[in-house]
């Protein structure tokens, strides 16, 4: 199958790509960290993955690659060039597969790591009261609790990615989840709204870290 990129698509990868520009200036990706993705607007087969190892302060929207939902490998005309898409590619196809996600956001951030050690030999972190949450889509008060899905870190990412999927199916309020000592997943249906969950994220995990240090 010949596939090319449609404008469409092409103006979602460069937006995000210039979103992760901005991420690695934030310290979203020390060392080549961090993968990103996008479900493509024009054709529901096809999947937009980022390119393994790339420095992400120089990362652009040639930096994805596009691989089939189904089979999970990556289209022909891409298969003898070299490349390869992200290690972590079973965790971006899998929330594709299982939720309305359009986009997907992996982070290496510190906080993410502290936050999930504060969730010592528990498979959630849960979340409460901040009017914040009303930034997750469809949260409309801060009266509830959210529970983070987290998993202990692995290479096994074709297993992790089959572990997943109950742990997120069961929390239709949580848009990530996190990986111990690793990162978090972040998503959303437009990157937009990924950027906001992410911002959510990053602020819960400061606020509990903050009130951890207190106590
Ligand atoms: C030095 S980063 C280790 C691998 C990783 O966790 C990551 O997020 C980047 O992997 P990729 O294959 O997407 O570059
Ligand atoms: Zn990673």
């Amino acid at each position: 199958m010949s596939f090319i990129i449609k404008p469409q698509d092409l103006e979602e990868m460069k937006k995000l790509a210039a979103l992760v520009r901005v991420m690695n200036t934030q310290g979203h990706n020390p060392a080549t960290s961090g993968n990103y993705s996008l479900r493509s607007k024009t054709n529901p087969e096809i999947a937009l993955v980022s390119e393994s190892g790339i420095d992400k302060s120089k990362f652009t929207e040639e930096n994805f690659l596009p691989l089939y939902h189904g089979t999970r490998q990556m289209l022909e005309s891409y298969t003898n060039t070299g490349r390869k898409s992200s290690d972590e590619t079973d965790i971006h196809l899998t929330i594709y597969q299982i939720t309305k996600a359009n986009c997907v956001l992996h982070s290496h951030m510190l906080d993410a790591l502290l936050f999930a050690d504060l969730f010592q030999g528990k498979d959630f972190a849960t979340i409460k009261h901040l009017e914040l949450l009303k930034g997750f889509k469809g949260v409309k008060t801060h009266e509830l609790e959210i529970n983070i899905p987290i998993f202990d870190n692995t290479q096994d990412i074709r297993n992790l990615a089959e572990e997943i999927k109950p742990a997120i199916l069961s929390q239709p309020n949580s848009y990530g989840l996190l990986l111990r000592g690793h990162g978090i997943y972040v998503w959303g249906e437009t990157v937009e709204e990924a950027k906001r969950h992410l911002e959510v994220f990053e602020y819960i995990f400061k606020y509990y870290l903050n009130s951890a240090r207190r106590a």
